[in-house]
């Protein structure tokens, strides 16, 4: 399984009924509903990293990475985007790029 594919099986559970998919359920919502529900489990996933519990945190970064793509589905944002985004950075440093965006602002 890659993000690519979970991305494309979340834009095909986009149009199931909410009774039958979370994926339908949270869309459903809104994209403030999926915002929610993503930070939920981003917290969630901080206090496991904060705790050391590897197995725990290993289930959150998984809610974390399915509702980052849901939240994106709801506003209509290509994963394929977010990867060119990344494969524009890739080998530039961090902190040139960051410099990059604030003189740009
Ligand atoms: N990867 C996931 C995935 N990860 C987490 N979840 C769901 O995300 C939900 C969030 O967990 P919580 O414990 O916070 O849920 P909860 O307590 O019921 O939520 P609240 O009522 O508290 O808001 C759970 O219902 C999980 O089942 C997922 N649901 C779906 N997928 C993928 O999406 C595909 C389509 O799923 P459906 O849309 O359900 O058909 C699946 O085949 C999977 O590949």
């Amino acid at each position: 399984m890659t993000l690519d594919d979970l991305a494309d099986a979340i834009a095909a559970r986009a149009g199931a009924s909410p009774d039958e998919s979370w994926t339908a359920k949270l869309l459903a919502g809104g994209p403030e509903r999926c915002a929610e529900k993503f930070g939920e489990e981003a917290v969630e996933a901080i206090i496991e990293a904060v705790r050391g519990d590897n197995a725990a945190l290993t289930s959150e970064a998984a809610d974390v990475l399915f509702h980052l793509l849901v939240m994106l589905q709801s506003r209509g944002v290509a994963w394929s985007d977010v990867m060119a985004e990344l494969a524009r950075r890739q080998g530039q440093s961090g902190i040139a790029e960051k410099a990059s965006r604030e003189n740009g602002k």
